[in-house]
């Protein structure tokens, strides 16, 4: 028996996450206790899971609600103690550095809300021309992978960098950069590693569907990420989601083998297969040769729930450096903070000043 529309709360990706599977999910272990700093409770674990019939939609809508909550006022408090459990990288640089002594820096970077604004219209997520030069400047010194929620084709569009890796839909859609190839497949286009290819024709009828069933919904924005949809709600009047919400729900429950996630105001539908932007990162750091070395230091940057698996990832291996890119208090797997991508910008012209500047020294010696 499967648990088809059972909702359950992943414990794993922040405090107001919540995956939506139709496939029987399993919760990762919870973060080592005392790590994390008190944040606003949402509904429990045991609430949501079992809710039935209708209540499944109340679920995914406070949900959606949660995706983007009002400010209050107390949250000025929270931000001042939050911020001692999880420092902005900029004020811990010099930790990082001397942390990366002997160490190879291999610098993962999430693209919505990291390196560009959030933006009302998905296609008009445009990074500026300063912080294209500070990840092209990354990568001269630094391995440097975009891993994005975008299909990989869409992402590069946007950063435009031919130098980088590319993980698209999530990380499901793997690719090198020219020069170090690694595989080829059929068509002799540098790919990676592609785990959800059985999923393509499904994702494709999903989509279809979905275009059709909210096509009424004024705002509502189903974006085909090759692997993975995206169904945006940013755009469509709160008193619609109940609507939006239930097609999107008529359409998914057909397919047992995919999953529905939740991003902000973006539900995201996936395969349900164990794959993630924790294992795009494994993978990479083993294409790279680093599977299990300690003469690495992974950075992985990003502001989304999704990031949450790589920042675990990190965490796990006792290696790198997960930072959150949040102005609120979130509960997060990641180490450190930067309040917003303009923040990102300065950390990366940060790094490669270091860099520059000892090799510099190193030259001149
Ligand atoms: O992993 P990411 O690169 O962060 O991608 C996650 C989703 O990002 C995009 O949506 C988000 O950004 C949009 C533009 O700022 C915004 O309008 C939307 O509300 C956000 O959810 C992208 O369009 C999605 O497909 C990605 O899944």
């Amino acid at each position: 028996m499967t648990n088809q529309n059972v909702i359950v709360s992943d414990p794993r990706s922040g405090f107001d996450s919540s995956v939506f599977s139709f496939s029987p999910a399993v919760p990762g272990p919870l973060p080592p206790p005392g790590r994390f700093i008190a944040v606003p409770a949402k509904k429990s674990f045991k609430n949501i899971e079992s809710a039935a019939g209708d209540h499944r939609i109340t679920a995914l809508l406070d949900s959606m609600r949660a995706s983007s909550p009002p400010r209050r006022s107390s949250e000025t408090e929270n931000l001042k103690s939050w911020i001692v459990h999880h420092p902005s990288a900029l004020d811990m640089f010099e930790e990082i550095i001397s942390a990366s002594k002997g160490k190879q820096i291999i610098m993962f970077l999430d693209y919505d809300g990291t390196l560009s604004p959030i933006v009302d219209d998905p296609d008009k997520a445009f990074m500026t021309a300063e912080m294209r030069e500070a990840v092209r400047d990354t990568a001269k010194y630094f391995p440097t992978a975009i891993v994005s929620g975008r299909c990989r084709a869409k992402v590069f569009n946007f950063v435009k960098l031919s130098e980088l890796y590319y993980a698209g839909s999530h990380g499901m859609d793997i690719k090198a950069p020219a020069k170090g190839r690694k595989h080829r497949n059929g068509n002799n286009q540098t790919v990676l590693c592609q785990p959800a290819r059985e999923f393509l024709p499904m994702i494709d009828e999903v989509y279809k569907s979905l275009v059709e069933k909210t096509k009424s919904i004024p705002g509502a924005k189903v974006e085909n990420n090759k692997f993975c949809l995206s169904v945006h709600f940013r755009r469509v009047e709160e008193k619609r989601w109940t609507e939006l919400a239930e097609q999107v729900k008529s359409v998914t429950k057909e397919y047992p083998k995919l999953r529905l996630t939740q991003g902000r105001k973006v539900l995201e539908i996936r395969p349900s297969i164990k794959w993630d932007k924790g294992k795009a990162l494994e993978f990479l750091l083993e294409s790279l040769g680093y599977a299990n070395s300690n003469d690495v230091l992974p950075i992985y940057i990003g502001d989304d729930r999704t990031d949450e698996d790589a920042f675990k990832v990190l965490r796990d291996r006792g290696q790198g450096f997960g930072i959150l890119v949040s102005k609120a208090p979130k509960e997060t797997n990641a180490s450190y903070s930067l309040q917003e991508p303009l923040e990102v910008m300065y950390f990366l012209n940060r790094l490669v000043e270091w860099k520059r500047s000892s090799l510099q020294r190193y030259q001149r010696k």
